[in-house]
C-alpha cells in the first residue's frame, strides 16, 4: 500500500538529507507507528507520501500511484484516497460538525444525497452522533480530533495519515482516541501515525518504524517505544 525505495530528500535550505535512503513497505491494512526524535524525517516521510514535497531521489509508491513521477493532474486523486489528522484538529471553525465532513465530500463532488446518508453514519461511528450541529468551539479537544477523524474518514480512504493526533489530549482521551484509530485500521484502512507518545506505542504493540537522522533505525513488527528515549 505504501513503499519507499531509496528515497532521500534533502532541503535546498539544508546541508543533512532530511531522509537518507530510505526504503521501506507497509502493506494493507497494516498500523504502523513512525516515531523517532524531532527532526528525524518523520513529517518529510509523511508530505513525501501526499506529494507535498518529491523526493530528491528513489520512488514512492501509495497504493497504484507513482506518487513522485505521477502528473500534477493526478495529484487531486492520490490525495483523495489519503486521509489526513494533524495533531492540532484543523477543523473549520465556522461550520459545525456535520458541515466540517460534509464539507470533505463536497470538495471531491459527492452528490448530496450521498452527503446526507454517510455524515451521520460516520459521526455515529466516531461516536459523535447527537453532536451534529455544534461548532468546534463547543467540543472538548477529543471530541474536536474525532470530528477530524470523522472528515479523514469519511470518503473511505486506503490509508490515514495521522501526525501526532494525540499530541494535545490527555491520556485518557489518547487512549480513546487509539481506540477509534484501531477501529478505522481494522476496516482496512492502513493507518501510519507519527508520534511521542510512548505510552501509547508501549501499549499498542504494532509495527514500529523508527527513523535517525533521516534513516531507518529500526523496523520491529510488534515493537516498543524503546528504552531511555
Ligand atoms: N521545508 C524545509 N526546508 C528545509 N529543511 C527542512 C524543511 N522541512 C524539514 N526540514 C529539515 O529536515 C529535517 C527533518 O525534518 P522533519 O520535519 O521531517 O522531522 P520530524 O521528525 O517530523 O520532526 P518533528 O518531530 O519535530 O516534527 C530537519 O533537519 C528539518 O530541519
Amino acid at each position: 500500500m505504501i513503499r519507499l525505495e531509496h528515497v532521500s530528500k534533502v532541503y535546498k535550505t539544508s546541508p543533512r538529507p532530511a531522509l537518507d535512503n530510505v526504503s521501506v513497505e507497509m502493506g494493507k491494512g497494516e498500523f504502523v507507528f513512525l516515531i523517532g526524535p524531532s527532526g528525524s524525517g518523520k513529517s518529510t516521510f509523511l508530505r513525501l507520501l501526499l506529494r507535498e514535497e518529491v523526493p530528491s531521489k528513489g520512488r514512492v509508491y501509495v497504493s497504484n500511484f507513482d506518487v513522485a513521477k505521477m502528473s500534477r493532474r493526478r495529484v487531486p486523486r492520490l490525495r483523495q484516497s489519503i486521509g489526513c489528522v494533524f495533531q492540532d484538529f484543523r477543523l473549520l471553525t465556522n461550520k459545525t460538525v456535520a458541515e466540517n465532513v460534509a464539507f470533505a465530500l463536497e470538495v471531491i463532488g459527492k452528490p448530496r444525497n450521498t452527503i446526507v446518508k454517510v455524515v451521520p453514519e460516520v459521526l455515529q461511528l466516531v461516536g459523535l452522533d447527537g453532536k451534529a450541529d455544534r461548532m468546534p468551539h463547543e467540543l472538548s479537544g477529543g471530541e474536536q480530533q474525532r470530528v477530524a477523524i470523522a472528515r479523514a474518514f469519511v470518503n473511505r480512504p486506503l490509508v490515514l495519515l495521522a501526525d501526532e493526533p494525540t499530541g494535545n489530549l490527555d491520556p485518557d482521551t489518547s487512549q480513546d482516541i487509539m481506540l477509534l484509530l484501531e477501529r478505522i485500521n481494522r476496516t482496512g484502512t492502513t493507518v501510519l501515525m507519527a508520534t511521542h507518545d510512548h505510552s501509547i506505542v508501549d501499549s499498542m504493540r504494532r509495527r514500529v518504524v523508527e527513523l535517525d537522522q533521516g534513516r531507518i533505525i529500526r523496523d520491529d513488527a510488534r515493537g516498543v517505544y524503546g528504552v531511555g528515549r
